[in-house]
């Protein structure tokens, strides 16, 4: 083979290994997770589902270098967690919307801009098609504590995405959604996606929005959070990622497996599920 052609594998967006995380207080401890492994490729979506306290926003944490493992070790594009933090190579909506008070909705979605030196005039740009996106073009120039809370969390997404990050870190970003709003934001999320070709880790209690957007569930037990089962969501050539998913019978099965995982029904290989 030509040297040429010999190119090294692109660095998988997230690459966990062997990570256990023990929160120790006085002679308390809780071992939040155990042993967890997963690899997410470049461009993937991958959720992350499983009950209340099973560790999800603690790995979460741990990827975007909030917090650190006990042991085992996180690689993001082949950096180390905390490098990937410093080089800011991800956008992060969480659960709170972490927003800053002082600053207009305009001025909180434009700060990864101006953190990375955008000129004024295509700050403006892309904020305004931001605001239009998450639906709030009225609202740039209010300060976040004159909106609702779903609203803030619209402002955070739209700041997560301003410069259409190769990883997106989303902690059950739609939670304080209404329906339809939620519903919407996930058609936007697919678009993007598939627009920018970023990967995403999503933290969701929310079975269909799991299976609406990803490409593998992974399936978490209850504490100490281990990796149950990762479940593959194959549509079939013919049914595509978008809107009219969620009427597709294919929709329903991968919500069935899905659940099954969760509750443990029966062994993966028979639902030709991939278990990691
Ligand atoms: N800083 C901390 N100190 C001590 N214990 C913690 C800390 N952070 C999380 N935990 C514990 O670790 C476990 C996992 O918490 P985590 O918030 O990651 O769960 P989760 O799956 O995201 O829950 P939920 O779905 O309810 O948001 C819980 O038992 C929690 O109490």
């Amino acid at each position: 083979m030509n040297e040429a052609t010999i190119r090294p594998p692109a660095a998988a967006a997230v690459e966990v290994t062997g990570v256990d995380r023990i929160f120790r207080s006085g002679r308390e401890e809780v071992q939040a997770l155990r042993g967890v492994s997963v690899t997410v490729a470049a461009g993937e979506f991958v959720s992350l589902i499983g009950p209340s306290g099973c560790g999800k926003s603690t790995l979460m944490r741990l990827i975007a270098d909030l917090d650190a493992p006990s042991s085992g070790t996180i690689n993001v594009f082949g950096k180390t967690a905390r490098q990937a933090r410093l080089d800011q190579d991800y956008g992060i909506a969480f659960q709170q919307a972490g927003l800053l008070p002082w600053r207009s909705v305009r001025g909180n979605i434009e700060l990864p801009l101006l953190t990375h030196g955008a000129a004024a005039a295509k700050r403006r740009e892309r904020v305004d098609e931001l605001l239009a996106m998450v639906g709030l073009s009225d609202f740039g120039e209010h300060y976040p504590d004159q909106l609702s809370g779903g609203m803030q969390q619209r402002v955070a997404i739209a700041r997560s995405l301003a410069e259409s990050p190769k990883l997106l870190l989303m902690d059950e970003p739609f939670g304080a959604l209404d329906e339809m709003t939620r519903e919407r934001m996930q058609n936007e999320l697919i678009r993007i996606c598939a627009e920018t070709g970023c990967a995403v880790v999503f933290v969701t209690h929310s079975i269909p929005e799991a299976v609406f957007l990803s490409d593998r569930v992974v399936v978490m037990s209850p504490r100490p959070g281990e990796i149950r089962d990762v479940v593959d969501i194959t549509l079939g050539a013919a049914v595509g990622r978008g809107a009219g998913l969620r009427e597709e019978a294919v929709f329903y099965d991968a919500i069935r497996l899905v659940r099954e995982a969760l509750h443990g029904a029966e062994p993966a290989a028979v639902r030709g599920a991939e278990t990691r």
